[in-house]
């Protein structure tokens, strides 16, 4: 792995110490860009066929302290990794479901529906955006137009007032949600389950939705881990891709 020092202004970021050199560590794995590359569509994802038995892995020697925080939905997590006996956050924490249960607690009522309605409309009229249904919401995907990237933002902006709905921004989407809910508050809330007590938080994101993520483990004296090139961030460490990713957890793993 090497990370380029000479990044013009961007922030340099050391890569982080092993994993086996933290005290009790709990590792929050963001997905999307994370532990799986990017695609052109959310269904067009290939999770590398040894991603399941590494998070096995991780999680028997963390003894379990091992949480999935994804934008995506619960169901749509197992539906690309199969059904894991480890934690996950769905929704970006509006879903959350404990290592080896099959409850998942939902935390909200889902967004009214005429938010979607009229994303629908403005759907119609702008070609190339795509709506992904999600329990909580919908993710409002521009990537294969992103020339129409303001006008996604301005509608994000009409759209939020009329309906008193949460957005966030993402890689080539906006998402929308009822308020109240971030994968910080996620890391914050598996940080007090007893399996959790007295470890480390580890967070590694690569998009801006993984900042209150990245604030929450610094808070309580862990470490946040960008994944991606270097910018302005809240993590303090950084590995340069997923394939990076991979090759930290497995050294800590076997
Ligand atoms: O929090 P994450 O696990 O990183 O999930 C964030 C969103 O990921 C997905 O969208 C992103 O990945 C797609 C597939 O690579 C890509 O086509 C899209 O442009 C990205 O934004 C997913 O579709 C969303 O629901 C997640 O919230």
């Amino acid at each position: 792995m090497t990370i380029d020092p000479t990044e013009g202004s961007k922030p340099l970021m050391p890569a982080p110490p092993a994993l086996a050199a933290f005290q009790k560590a709990a590792l929050f794995l963001d997905f999307d860009g994370t532990l799986v590359e990017l695609a052109g569509h959310p269904n067009e994802i290939r999770p590398d066929h040894r991603l399941a038995d590494l998070l096995l892995r991780l999680s028997d020697r963390l003894d379990g302290r091992v949480a999935l925080v994804s934008g995506r939905t619960v169901a749509d997590i197992d539906r690309h990794m199969g059904r894991l006996p480890i934690a996950v956050a769905g929704s970006h924490g509006g879903e959350l479901r404990s290592a080896g249960q099959d409850a998942i607690e939902v935390l909200a009522q889902s967004i009214p529906p005429g938010a979607q309605a009229a994303a629908q409309v403005f759907m119609e009229q702008n070609p190339g955006l795509m709506i992904e249904q999600k329990r909580l919401g919908f993710a409002l995907h521009y990537r294969a137009a992103p020339g129409l990237e303001a006008a996604v933002a301005a509608f994000a902006e009409r759209l939020t007032e009329t309906h008193q709905l949460a957005s966030q921004r993402g890689k080539m989407v906006v998402e929308f949600m009822p308020d109240g809910f971030d994968k910080g508050r996620a890391v914050a809330w598996f940080m007090t389950q007893p399996s959790f007590e007295g470890s480390t938080p580890v967070f590694l994101g690569d998009d801006v939705t993984d900042e209150h993520g990245f604030e929450v483990v610094s808070a309580q004296g862990g470490l946040g881990i960008l994944v991606g090139d270097a910018r302005e961030t809240k993590a303090t460490a950084r590995l340069p891709a997923v394939a990076d990713v991979h090759d930290w957890l497995r050294a800590f793993a076997t």
